[in-house]
């Protein structure tokens, strides 16, 4: 597909057996001051799933799905894979592009909204690979944050159907719509950029993206719902210093709360990832859970999109759209990204 001559994909990476998990945080951590005792902390999550996070796996079955997509319509491109923190590093494949003889690559995150972590930092992954790489580099374009793209929004509605189905049907009804993002710190969400891509401009993108998602999703599946489900935007998986505001209510907190006012049932929505990765297999499914469990409500977890077939129809759409420079951006909300390239501060600085 003109003009590219190869698709990326670009991931966070995870260990795969027991050995890689302290290597692994140190690649996440270097640089970050992250306190000792909260990696000793997550490394015992890996540890508990055999140092074996699913996030890899994840890409390779998004990959198939997406060659496999790409075939049945006519996109003849090949597809690499490279990652931010662990094997295959993006390096070692932007080399291998070059040895191929791939002049210009299409990118895309497994990352959907504007901030430093979830956007600005692959475009940084990207340019140091591509220098440490040299002049045989291709040139790399990222795909913009896709959070309110139509693939994006069905596949987490459809997912929070089948969730809802999973509830006893007296529950389902009053059931409470957590949806679940990473946390960042604070001054990061600030910095997140602005919806128009105007440099400086006032930031907080990433906040008003996911409560722009939870909204849309909830419309399509109160859509077929008996009444509406009220619906809120909650954090997990913070990290950090103590002292260091991050972005709240963190969904442990939350859940408290909501006991005490009597809700009994909620479905978590993580909308702040594209797979079920180690943040959702343990920050939700393991310690939201028993959050849950010891005070009498009832949580059921939605899937993330993984290899849904609207998530994947939905990338194929994103590389047409990057590929035709000047095509409108497929987007349901007012906050869709207008620019590609995100100059500075567009989408978030450290
Ligand atoms: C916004 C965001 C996303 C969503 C966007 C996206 O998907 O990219 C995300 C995803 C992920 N985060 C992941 C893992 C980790 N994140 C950490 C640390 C941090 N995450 C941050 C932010 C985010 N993270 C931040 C601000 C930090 C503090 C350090 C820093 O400023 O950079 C740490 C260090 C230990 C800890 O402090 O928790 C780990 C191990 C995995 C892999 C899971 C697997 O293995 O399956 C994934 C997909
Ligand atoms: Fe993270």
């Amino acid at each position: 597909m003109r003009p590219y001559d190869a698709f990326l994909l670009l991931s966070f990476g995870g260990p795969e057996k027991t050995d890689d998990v302290i290597p692994f945080l140190e690649n996440v951590t270097r640089g970050r001051g992250i306190p000792r005792e909260r990696l000793a902390e997550v490394g015992e999550h890996y540890f508990l799933f055999n140092g074996v996070s699913p996030i890899n796996q994840q890409c390779r079955d998004l990959i198939e799905a997406v060659r496999a997509d790409f075939d049945a319509n006519g996109v003849d491109l090949p597809i690499y894979w490279g990652n931010r923190n662990w094997d295959p590093y993006l390096t070692d494949t932007v080399a291998q592009m070059a040895e191929d003889g791939v002049r210009r690559v299409v990118a895309l995150a497994t990352s959907a909204y504007s901030s430093y972590s979830s956007h600005r930092q692959y475009l940084e992954d990207v340019d140091r690979a591509r220098e440490a790489v040299g002049a045989g580099a291709p040139r790399i374009d990222l795909i913009r944050p896709y959070f309110d793209h139509p693939g994006f929004i069905d596949s987490f509605a459809d997912n929070t159907r089948a969730a809802l189905r999973r509830l006893p049907a007296d529950l389902r009804a009053d059931a409470r719509l957590l949806y679940s993002a990473h946390s960042i710190p604070t001054a990061m969400s600030q910095a997140s950029g602005d919806p128009e891509c105007r440099p400086g401009a006032a930031g907080g993108a990433y906040p008003a993206q996911l409560a722009e998602v939870a909204r849309l999703v909830t419309e399509r599946v109160d859509a077929d719902s008996e009444r509406g489900h009220a619906h809120e935007l909650v954090y997990q998986s913070r990290s950090g210093p103590p002292g260091q505001p991050w972005l709240e209510p963190d969904i442990n907190d939350r859940l408290e709360e909501l006991a005490a006012e009597g809700v009994k049932a909620v479905v978590v929505v993580p909308h702040g990832f594209v797979s079920d990765h180690m943040e959702v297999k343990y920050d939700l499914d393991v310690e939201a859970l028993e959050t849950a469990d010891k005070l009498g409500i009832r949580l059921v977890r939605a899937l993330a999109p993984g290899t849904h077939p609207s998530f994947v129809a939905m990338v194929r759409d994103l590389v047409r759209e990057r590929a035709e420079s000047e095509a409108p951006r497929a987007g349901l909300s007012a906050l869709t990204p207008t620019c590609h390239d995100c100059p500075p501060g567009c989408c978030g600085q450290r």
